[in-house]
Parts: structure tokens; C-alpha cells; sequence
């Protein structure tokens, strides 16, 4: 066990009903003190389950849940000592949000309620009952309700799905830097991927009850090990190949590859990391652009690459239009995939 180690999930398993699918299956994953984990994946994928068994809200069929190191199985949710915000946010109804948020506070002090309402953005609303909330003021109160106890580790189911598009990438921010300076873990599930890349530390990608790939965001997003989690995470192009050494040919041309690999391969490259641009006068182009589509800040255009259609992100100042003979180039190296899926 390393000094850090908060929170070891060790082959946890959960089947409903004896012929229902494994909603859980054999998952391990560590974290850290004050580390964020994502669980990401489609809908039925197992993430709830898995937040509910750490919770202790469900009992796993084999496995094990240790917090530093002390075997949490068979101790009652109330008294792991594990913070959580689940989607009925169960605030207390009879008592003000001043009240639902100093309730279990680990300081006191009149300046925690003041401070941790100011931290989701809801400054002033101290005296109001939660039933005088909309839905994502009663997300945000039960937000801070958690972070004023100051466990060492809290799990959130959808945390911000309540809140519109600008409140939740501020309160994002906000909270983020709030759980970095107290130190506080977290393992949340979502089903943005946007979120989970920006609020997380780590991700892990579900799919089945098992995780697919877990690793540093950015690390996941550049390097997935599969269509699916090239897909999950984004917009992507995939492309098959033929590699030898470090590189593959494609319908693209010839390109470096991030890996050296040989034989039929799955090339993922996202939209962003390709170029494009318009030929000269005597160069042989290798797409000719089939759509356009502006977007405000950028666009994508679509281009038709020896028979296989490309999307391509460029900066709003490349003008070009549909039909243009063009060079499509990749930035960087091509990431060739675990699984030959095309
Ligand atoms: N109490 C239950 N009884 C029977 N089946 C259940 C129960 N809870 C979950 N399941 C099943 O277990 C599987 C995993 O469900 P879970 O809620 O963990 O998925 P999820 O990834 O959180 O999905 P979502 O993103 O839709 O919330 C699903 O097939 C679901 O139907």
C-alpha cells in the first residue's frame, strides 16, 4: 500500500436476480488521497452499482471496499465515514439550507455556510427550505452540504447534471479547486465526457460492468486503447491501415504512428489533430472537401479521401469550399488501436 492510497476497490461483483446480466464484474480500481476519479460509460453500464457498493448502499456479491486500508465490506453505509451526493440529493426538508449545510459540518463557525454556499454560487439563499429551491439549487446545496463535512473521500452521481451550461463549467472550476486545497477524493460518475475529462484527475471508461481503460484524462482522450473508447470520448476518424514499423498506410497517405505495430491495424485520429489546406498549383491533392460545416469558433469540414470520409477541424480563418481538391496531413502521430475493429 502506498502512503496515498485512500480508497481499494478489489474484484467487486454484483449480479441482479440469478439469470439477470452481471451489472458489476470483477472491477479493481485504486485512488488516491485528494484524487478525482470519473467513471464514464453508456447507460446500464454498471457505474451506479459500483457508487452504490462503496456507499454501502449495496451489498457486492464477492469483493472487497477498503479505506486506508481497513476492510469496509460488512460496516453499514452511515459509518464509513464516506461523503455522497446522489441524484434525490436528500436534503433535509424541516431545516433551512443554513441548517442542512451546518448539519454534520466538521468546523464550526459562522463563516462555513457563508463560505461553502458562496463556493456553488448560491450566496444569500442561507434562510430559504429546500422545497423554495429548483432542482439545481437543491444540487448545489447538497453539494455543499458534503464538502463542509470534509471527509476524505465523497461520491457523486451526476453532480452538476442539474445545472445549465455556464453555471456548471464555473462551478466546475470552482468546486475543482475547493476539493484540490481540502484534499478531499472523489469518484463520480457522468455520462459527459466533456465532464468527466475536465473535472477528473483519472478516468475510467465502463462498459459491461468492467472497465475498459482507466488512466490521466488527457492520456485516455490522445492514446485510446479502442474504437469504442476512442469513440466514447469523443469525436474521432477511424481508419484502417496497413502498418509496418512505425508507420501505416492509410487512405491518408503514409503515417507515423504513435507505436511501432505490424500487419491490419485500427487508426484513431481525432479531428483536431489534422490539417487541411488547399492544393497548389502543380500538387497532387489526397481529398477533395464533400461538406462544410461552420460552427461558430471553427468548423468541420468533411473530405472524401480515397474513398473514405475524413472530418477535419480547422480555424474558422481556413475558408474553403465544398468540392476544393485539398491536402489532408496529421499532426503528430496516428494512434493505432488494441483491436482491429473495422
Ligand atoms: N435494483 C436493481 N434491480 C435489478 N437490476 C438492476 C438494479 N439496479 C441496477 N440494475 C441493472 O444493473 C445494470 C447496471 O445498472 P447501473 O444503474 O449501475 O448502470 P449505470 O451505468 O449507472 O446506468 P445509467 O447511466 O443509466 O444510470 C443495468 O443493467 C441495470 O438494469
Amino acid at each position: 500500500m502506498t502512503d496515498n492510497l485512500l480508497l481499494s476497490v478489489r474484484s467487486l461483483s454484483r449480479r441482479f436476480g440469478r439469470k439477470g446480466p452481471v451489472a458489476v464484474d470483477d472491477l479493481s480500481f485504486d485512488i488516491d488521497t485528494g484524487e478525482i476519479l470519473a467513471l464514464i460509460g453508456p447507460s446500464g453500464c454498471g457505474k451506479t452499482t459500483t457508487l452504490r457498493m462503496i456507499a454501502g448502499f449495496e451489498t457486492p456479491d464477492t469483493g472487497r471496499v477498503l479505506l486506508s486500508g481497513r476492510d469496509l465490506t460488512s460496516t453499514p453505509a452511515e459509518q464509513r465515514g464516506i461523503g455522497m451526493v446522489f441524484q434525490d440529493y436528500a436534503l433535509f426538508p424541516h431545516m433551512t439550507v443554513g441548517e442542512n449545510i451546518r448539519f454534520g459540518a466538521r468546523r464550526n463557525g459562522r463563516d462555513v455556510v457563508a463560505r461553502y454556499l458562496g463556493m456553488v454560487g448560491l450566496d444569500g439563499f442561507e434562510q430559504r427550505y429546500p422545497d423554495q429551491l429548483s432542482g439545481g439549487q437543491q444540487q448545489r446545496v447538497a453539494l455543499a452540504r458534503s464538502f463542509a463535512a470534509e471527509p476524505r473521500l465523497i461520491l457523486l452521481d451526476e453532480p452538476f447534471s442539474n445545472l445549465d451550461a455556464a453555471l456548471r463549467s464555473a462551478a466546475r472550476r470552482e468546486i475543482r479547486r475547493l476539493l484540490k486545497s481540502a484534499g478531499i477524493a472523489i469518484v463520480f460518475v457522468t455520462h459527459d465526457q466533456e465532464e468527466a475529462l475536465s473535472f477528473a484527475d483519472r478516468i475510467a471508461i465502463m462498459r459491461d460492468g468492467r472497465i475498459l481503460q482507466s488512466g490521466m484524462a488527457q492520456e485516455v482522450y490522445d492514446r485510446p486503447a479502442d474504437a469504442f473508447v476512442a469513440t466514447f470520448l469523443g469525436r474521432t476518424n477511424l481508419l484502417e491501415g496497413t502498418a509496418e514499423g512505425g508507420f501505416a498506410r492509410t487512405s491518408l497517405g503514409l503515417l507515423p504512428l504513435t507505436r511501432p505495430t505490424s500487419g491490419r491495424v485500427s487508426i484513431s485520429l481525432r479531428p483536431e489533430r489534422l490539417g487541411i489546406r488547399a492544393v497548389e498549383a502543380d500538387e497532387q491533392p489526397n481529398g477533395r472537401i464533400v461538406a462544410v460545416e461552420f460552427k461558430g469558433h471553427d468548423m468541420t469540414y468533411w473530405v472524401d479521401c480515397d474513398g473514405v470520409e475524413v472530418q477535419v477541424d480547422a480555424m474558422q480563418s481556413v475558408r474553403l469550399a465544398e468540392g476544393t481538391p485539398v491536402r489532408v496531413a496529421v499532426d503528430g502521430e496516428a494512434v493505432p488501436l488494441d483491436v482491429v475493429s473495422l
